[in-house]
């Protein structure tokens, strides 16, 4: 998947100095990052309500668009997809998965196998579900 969307980006940078008339890249460039962000947020709910509605072929379909327009907020902001990859990486390293680091700064105990090291502490986890008890 990372390379079709590397291709993507790439096409997109490639399209961003056409003619907007012709180029619906080159028009969201005009428009700048607000209206990218727009149609992000438009894509993100048409994949939500396809999905709600139990509609698969609909949200392979919006989920193109939304990893389109993705991209293009991307090159907008100046990030690279290895900037995306590279951060990804670096979560599955630390959680196992790729999945968003607690808020706080966490010190994970000191164990022999590195495999368990990189697995967040039970008190981490304890503390993630008192939360959600308030
Ligand atoms: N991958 C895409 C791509 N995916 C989705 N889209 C556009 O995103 C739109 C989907 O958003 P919407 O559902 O809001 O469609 P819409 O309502 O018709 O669009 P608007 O009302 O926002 O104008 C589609 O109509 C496509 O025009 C894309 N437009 C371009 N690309 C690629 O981007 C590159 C540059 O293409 P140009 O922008 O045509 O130069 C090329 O490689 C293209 O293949």
């Amino acid at each position: 998947m990372s390379d079709s969307l590397e291709r993507l980006y790439l096409a997109v940078l490639a399209a961003r100095d056409l003619d907007p008339a012709t180029s619906r890249t080159a028009r969201l460039f005009q428009r700048g990052p607000s209206k990218m962000a727009k149609k992000l947020a438009e894509e993100a709910i048409e994949v939500v309500i396809d999905a709600v509605n139990g509609d698969t072929e609909a949200v392979v379909r919006e989920s193109a668009d939304l990893l389109y327009n993705v991209t293009v907020l991307w090159a907008s902001a100046g990030v690279r997809p290895e900037d995306v990859w590279r951060e990804m990486s670096r979560r599955e390293d630390m959680l196992g998965i790729a999945e968003k680091l607690p808020k706080s700064p966490m010190k994970l105990p000191k164990v022999a196998s590195p495999r368990v090291a990189a697995r967040r502490p039970i008190a981490a986890l304890e503390g993630r579900v008192a939360r959600k008890r308030h």
